[in-house]
């Protein structure tokens, strides 16, 4: 293959770059690219990865390594390194998240794990809740010899497993605790390790052995580094303990060169573990150049000033990002709405999207609903309001068996499936087609390059198609009926290949998970359906208004959005000053293309805790309007 002389190369699909991106990415070293809401971080990495494996420095057969924290951010970047490279390029571009990656070194080399901290295989994952680690805090406290039972009862349970697990290299030959914190830790151990019945850890456990691995055996570290020069993560601000640490021990002192990119201002993961000096630590351990970009190419001049002065707010230092957007409304850009009962809060919001909806030709998911938490209970309240003016609202972060619509809507599985589906339900299905037939490729594992191979697919698929049409002819929509089809495709696909060709799936059970969430949605989708499309439809939302909360809002955009709960009940653990709180502000005001409400209403609570969120939109001139 031929690669294209570096002076030569050219952004690929979008016109230009800030100076600074350009410097990032052309560095050949490491490097810091911290940026604000709407840079484009995920569009830098996109070009980047281009412009490394298309210059040919990063030459076949090496390839490049993202890391990213969700399993929806590292499916979007590799989904746009595909939309700006050819394939031949592109698949040389591994996206995984942490987690992935952690269990694949694992699960690989598992022989490799020393003796005394290898897992039984298989094994389970483990997912704990707060009470489990209660009752290992209150037992381990009670079997502790005496000198330490008051430092493990001083031990924080809620961060215990992020900081201290996290944070703690596994000896490879065992040592003995010399600290209450160690015997908590090698009693955690003991506990994760446990074969009976198989061993049941957590993927901060499993993050902890892929380390253990790489510094046990320096052939992986060496297969590693010889395999990926360049390594990107995304949203690095999120980078837990365990994470650092394991980047550090795989890439920490070789050659390989990190580009990480992120945006402390968008820290909203503190309580999970993130750690809060990964981006000081990353600059020194790996002598990183640090990079800001200053541009948004999401919000409004307007909605862009009001950001930074709640960046400001978050770190004095921020500097002033300028907006790229260009303003479609001159009038209510950002505006508080105060409102005395829930009743007048909720109709007026109704009433207003539909209008504005009708007069400005927008789309239902071109509007947001955002609150802070518990979604299921603003639902409750908005969907009947919605429903009187034919608006139909729709809670993504709804539970669907162990995981969410959102996490299911974004599965690969499920894009799969609502696929065939498609083609079974309408004569012209073109996108639907592509989709099932670069999958069954990927399943049947046909390469690019036979022919013969991609005929027997298309009619194969082809085949199953004029099947699954004559059956939903024939069903109406209903659960039983679509229970029978979910069978149908299931025997077709098969489902072992799949998991195979999807690396996703190795992790855990999240096949199962995610068929099972499949079928649940899909059977709440029929009812009242009248045909088969109008219940695909529902099920992909296309005409609904998402309400979400704000940490699964991160990364995403809308024309307008409308927070609901900025009041006291909500906001019930913020306290003036608290970072991760004024975080969590500005990633719901960041999310607006255009405009910005943010919603009060006495009736919900007060607003005393939340004094300095109306005091800094106050002071960038948002005005407040009772409704
Ligand atoms: N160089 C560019 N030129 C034009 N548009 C761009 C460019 N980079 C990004 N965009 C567009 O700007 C918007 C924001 O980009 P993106 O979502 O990647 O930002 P981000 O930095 O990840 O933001 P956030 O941190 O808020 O999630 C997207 O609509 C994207 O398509």
């Amino acid at each position: 293959m031929s690669y294209i002389r570096s002076e030569d190369w050219r952004l690929r699909g979008i016109e230009s770059f800030e100076d600074a991106a350009w410097r990032a990415l052309c560095a050949p070293g490491s490097a810091c690219v911290v940026a604000g809401p709407g840079s484009g971080k995920t569009e830098f990495l996109a070009q980047r990865a281009a412009y490394l494996l298309e210059t040919g420095q990063c030459p076949a057969p090496q390839r490049l390594l993202a890391i990213s924290f969700k399993r929806d951010a590292a499916k979007n970047l590799a989904l746009r390194v595909r939309e700006r490279c050819p394939p031949e390029i592109a698949n040389r571009f591994d996206s995984y998240t942490f987690d992935a990656l952690a269990k694949q070194l694992v699960d690989r080399f598992h022989p490799a794990i020393p003796a005394q901290w290898r897992p039984s295989s298989p094994y389970r994952i483990a997912y704990l809740k707060p009470r489990d680690v209660e009752a290992f805090f209150s037992q381990a406290q009670k079997d502790a010899p005496l000198p330490w039972q008051r430092e493990i009862a001083g031990i924080k349970q809620n961060t215990f497993e992020a900081e201290r697990v996290g944070a703690y290299r596994l000896p490879v030959a065992q040592i003995a605790a010399a600290s209450g914190s160690d015997y908590a830790i090698h009693r955690w151990w003991a506990l994760q390790l446990a074969t009976q019945p198989s061993s049941s850890l957590t993927f901060i456990s499993i993050n902890r052995l892929a380390e253990l691995l790489i510094r046990a055996s320096p052939y992986i570290r060496r297969a590693l580094r010889a395999t990926y020069p360049f390594v990107f993560v995304d949203e690095f601000q999120d980078t837990t303990f365990a994470q650092y640490d394991f980047l550090l021990s795989v890439f920490g002192g070789g050659s390989s060169r990190l580009t990480v990119v992120g945006d402390n201002k968008q820290r909203i993961m503190v309580w999970a573990g993130a750690r809060v000096d990964a981006f000081e630590r990353f600059t020194t351990d790996f002598s990183a150049s640090s990079f800001a970009l200053l541009c948004n190419f999401r919000s409004t001049t307007d909605l862009v000033r009001i950001q930074n002065v709640v960046a400001r707010a978050l770190d004095s230092t921020a500097p002033v990002a300028v907006a790229r957007a260009s303003a479609q409304i001159s009038e209510g850009v950002a505006q508080v709405w105060r409102s005395s009962s829930k009743a007048q809060e909720v109709n007026h919001i109704a009433r207003w999207i539909a209008t504005d909806m009708q007069s400005r030709q927008r789309q239902p998911r071109d509007y947001a609903i955002l609150v802070r938490q518990r979604a299921d209970d603003y639902e409750a309240e908005l969907s009947a309001p919605f429903a009187r003016l034919g608006l139909r609202l729709r809670n993504e972060a709804r539970n669907l068996g162990d995981t969410t619509l959102q996490d299911l809507l974004a599965d690969d599985l499920a894009r799969i499936f609502i696929s065939l589906l498609r083609l079974g339900s309408i004569r012209r299905a073109p996108v639907a087609w592509k989709t099932c037939t670069s999958a069954l490729l990927q399943i049947r594992g046909v390469m690019p390059d036979d022919i013969i191979g991609q005929e027997r697919i298309e009619d194969e698929l082809s085949k199953f198609k004029d099947l699954l049409r004559a059956d939903m002819k024939t069903l109406t929509p209903h659960g039983e009926s679509a229970e029978i089809l979910l069978m149908r495709i299931k025997k077709f696909l098969d489902l072992n290949a799949v998991v195979r060709a999807y690396p996703e799936y190795n992790t855990g059970e999240l096949a199962t998970i995610m068929l099972e969430a499949f079928r649940l949605h899909f059977i709440q989708s029929t009812e009242g359906a009248t045909d088969w499309t109008e219940c695909l439809d529902a099920f992909e939302g296309a005409s609904h208004i998402p309400l979400l909360t704000v940490h699964k809002s991160k990364g995403l955009e809308y024309d307008t959005t409308i927070f609901v709960g900025l009041d006291d009940r909500a906001w019930w653990a913020h306290t003036p000053g608290n970072s991760e709180g004024l975080a969590t502000f500005f990633v719901a005001l960041s999310r607006a293309k255009q405009r910005a409400i943010f919603a009060f209403c006495q009736e919900r609570g007060g607003r005393s805790n939340v004094a300095e969120l109306f005091k800094l939109l106050a002071d960038a001139g948002v005005p407040e309007i009772a409704i």
